[in-house]
Order: C-alpha cells, then structure tokens, then sequence
C-alpha cells in the first residue's frame, strides 16, 4: 500500500486553553483534489494552518509528503502553495511586479512562468496596476497565480472562490481541475458554496467541533448516508393511487412524478416499467447534490 500523501492522526488544537481541533484524522492520497467541509468556525482554517506548520498542535501527529509541518515547515511550503482570506500581496507593488518578487523568493527558474499566470488568470491588461487597486476577484486571481508561480505539487485553498464573479469562478475552478489533470496536482480546498467544489472533489472530510465526522469519496459517503433516492420522472403516465411498481410517488406538477426509491438500482427497471404503457422524457436524481449529502450527514452526527 502506497503511504498517503496527507495524513493527520488524532490532532487537538487549543487557543489560550479553548479547543478548536477536538481528533481530526485523515488521509489524502496524492493527485486527489479534496474537499473539507462543516459549518463556520468548526476549525478548517486551522487545520491548513497545521499543515503548513503555521501553528502547532497540542497532540496528535501530522505528516505531509512525508514531512513533519513543525519540523519541516520551510520545506512544504517549498513544495506546495497556499490561497487564503489574506492574499498575502504586496499592494502598493504592481500584479506583475509581485509575481516577479514571489518568483524570486520561490527561486522560480521560468522567466515565462509570469506572464503565463497572468495570462491564465486573465490579468495580463492589469498587469501594471498595483494590486491594491484590484476589487476583491482580482486580487483572488492574482493570489492564486502567486500561489503556482513554483509549479506546486500540492495546493491549499481556503474559499478560493470568494469574491469572484461568475466568470471568475468558472476560470478558476476550470484551471484547478487543469491542474490536477495536467500534473497531478493535489488539491486540498475549504468552501461553503458546495454546487461549486462538486463540481472539481473526488473525495471529502466533513468536519464539525473540531472533528472529522466523514471522509471518503462522493459515492462511498453517498451509500453510507443516502438513505433513499428521489428520482423526479417527466413522464405522460398517471399512477393511479400513491405507490407505482411498489415504490411511493407524488404528482410534482404537470407530467412530473416524484419516486422515493431504495437505491439507484431500481431506476432502469422503474424506467422500463413505465416506458412500457407510456412516455419518458427525462428522469433525474434530486437529492444527491452535495448539498442534500452534507445535511445528511450533519443530521445523523447531530
Ligand atoms: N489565532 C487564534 N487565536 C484564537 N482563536 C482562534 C485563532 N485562530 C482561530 N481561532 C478560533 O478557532 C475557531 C476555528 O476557526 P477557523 O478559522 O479554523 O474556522 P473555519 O472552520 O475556517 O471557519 P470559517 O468557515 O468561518 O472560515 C474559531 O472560533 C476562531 O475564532
């Protein structure tokens, strides 16, 4: 079995004796793109703290890339980047002028790689404005280009989706997937607005006070916590009471059923069932969004 590229062991976390981490544990395996999620305050930050060797922990170990965060600090962060609510930009310096600057520091040897980023995140037109003059999008965009000036293997970000447009948003998650396809980057993300990291995660830590409740990937949690499916059908067939084929469904307005089934697996014979007296035009799974999973999961670790 191949050694996990992230791994955390029962850490606890206190600020002046108040617990914010109370035993996280997981893995992440390299080339994952991995989501950690729970409510406001439960101690995400915290944790890409950890794993950066920002903070320390009170027990519990870590290790990332086969380094120790305290003792190896300077070296992960020689190999990873990092995207937070802070930026961490030099703002009276223009946006090419601090991409040259944190070129330097992370000893960046492509003198092209500048210009790339600034073409990728689309602020080549903006390159010589300082980037205290940027809005709040631009300045996440240009955080992120200084975030991979290195060509990173390993990626923390926290909301990096905050404060981008719609345009924004689509640029930088398709380059976050670009990246974990092109060179296997491994992505380590915290955000609340979970229709957008569904999109990009293959695998999860749910979290609350300072615990892992969950991890694994999109289907291992949804066999786990999916206790039914609702599979809403367009379809000209009128059930006569309120079972079809032994399963209920509800009239969801007009040529619309709704079916509460055990599992997917009695979608096609459902599907057969009706198609055989009527028409179908489409059937589609609603709860299974990201969403409808995570207050699954929150509901039964209340
Ligand atoms: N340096 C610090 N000193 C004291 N308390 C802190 C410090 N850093 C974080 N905390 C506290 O730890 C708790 C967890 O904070 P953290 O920022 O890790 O949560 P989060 O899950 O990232 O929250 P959000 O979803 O709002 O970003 C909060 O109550 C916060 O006030």
């Amino acid at each position: 079995m191949t050694a996990a590229f992230i791994q955390v062991d029962d850490v606890h976390k206190s600020f002046d004796g108040r617990p914010v981490l109370n035993g996280m544990s997981f893995t992440v395996e390299e080339g994952a793109i991995v989501g950690l999620l729970g409510p406001n305050g439960c101690g995400k930050t915290t944790m890409i703290r950890l794993l950066n060797g920002v903070i320390e922990q009170n027990s519990g170990s870590m290790s990332v890339a086969g380094m120790n965060p305290l003792a190896d600090g300077d070296d992960i962060r020689r190999i990873s980047g990092i995207v937070t609510e802070g930026a961490g930009l030099y703002h009276d310096m223009s946006a090419v002028d601090n991409l040259k600057f944190f070129s330097k520091l992370y000893q960046v040897k492509d003198k092209s790689r500048v210009r790339e980023l600034l073409e990728l995140f689309d602020l080549t037109e903006h390159a010589n404005k300082p980037a205290g003059t940027f809005s709040t999008g631009m300045k996440k965009r240009l955080a992120l280009a200084k975030a991979l000036l290195h060509k990173p293997k390993l990626l923390f970000l926290d909301e990096p989706t905050n404060g981008l447009d719609p345009e924004g948003i689509r640029l930088v998650m398709k380059s976050l997937l670009e990246l974990n396809e092109r060179d296997g980057t491994t992505i380590f993300l915290c955000s609340h607005v979970l229709h957008q990291i569904e999109t990009v995660c293959s695998t999860y830590i749910f979290m609350d006070k300072g615990r892992t409740i969950v991890t694994g990937t999109r289907s291992m949690i949804e066999n786990r916590y999916m206790k039914s499916v609702e599979l809403v059908v367009e379809t000209g067939m009128l059930p006569a009471g309120d079972r079809y084929a032994g399963y209920p469904v509800r009239k969801e307005g007009l040529n619309r059923l709704r079916f509460s089934l055990p599992g997917k697996d009695a979608i096609p014979a459902l599907l057969r069932q009706i198609l055989a007296d009527n028409w179908v035009h489409s059937a589609e799974i609603v709860n299974r969004d990201l969403e409808s999973l995570y207050f699954e999961v929150r509901k039964e670790h209340a």
